[in-house]
């Protein structure tokens, strides 16, 4: 796919199934997660990769931070927050790994770590392997982020679901630009 074609028709697949990304096309996706914008060169951001019983240790660790809050969730509550890692056969986490510098605020990277995300999800698309980013409140959750070895200045910017697109991706809705990009000053 030309490079243009993957920028403008990138859609999100909701339903993922099997399988999941090959080595290659995996390969492809942090290559492509690598070469976000980055002020200093301080690559703040690192990517955990879950699959197989990894997503229901996963699953478990949602239902544990659920039953920190609310210890009287019923069971089916449970059951439905712990399958929904197994949304996808492969999930990435993406963390900010953002560091004190003089020169880079926190926040800066913290999008760049969100620019390595974006790109993946092109990366996945021109390749035709289906991809979600996810957060929820899971992503903010203290005991998730300590059973992920999230440290203190690490944030989650979102659970990157991948597989097969359960159907073909529908082309997005077209945008004018100008709705969004104004000459200024203006007239
Ligand atoms: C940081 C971030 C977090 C998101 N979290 C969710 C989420 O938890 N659930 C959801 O349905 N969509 C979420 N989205 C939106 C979807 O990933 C997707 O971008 C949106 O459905 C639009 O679809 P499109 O990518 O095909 O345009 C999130 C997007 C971003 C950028």
């Amino acid at each position: 796919m030309h490079a243009l074609d993957v920028l403008h028709q990138r859609v999100s697949s909701p339903k993922l199934t099997e399988p999941a990304p090959t080595d290659v096309q995996r390969d492809a996706i942090y290559r492509a997660a690598l070469r976000a914008a980055d002020h200093g060169l301080m690559q703040p951001w690192r990517f955990l990769v879950i699959e197989d019983e990894g997503l229901d240790r996963l699953g478990d660790l949602f239902v544990q931070a659920m039953l920190k809050d609310t210890p009287d969730t019923p069971e089916p509550d449970q059951q439905s927050l712990r399958a929904k890692p197994r949304r996808a056969p492969l999930i990435l986490v993406a963390i900010a790994a953002c560091r004190q510098n003089p020169k880079v605020p926190h926040v800066e990277q913290l999008i760049s770590a969100g620019a390595a995300v974006q790109n993946m999800l092109n990366a996945a698309f021109a390749q035709g392997v289906g991809a979600f980013w996810r957060t929820g409140a899971m992503t903010y959750h203290p005991v998730v982020k300590e059973g992920l070895g999230v440290g203190e200045l690490e944030q989650i910017v979102g659970f990157l679901y991948l597989g097969t697109p359960a159907k073909p991706p529908q082309p997005p809705k077209s945008v004018n630009p100008e709705t969004f990009f104004h000459p200024w000053p203006g007239q």
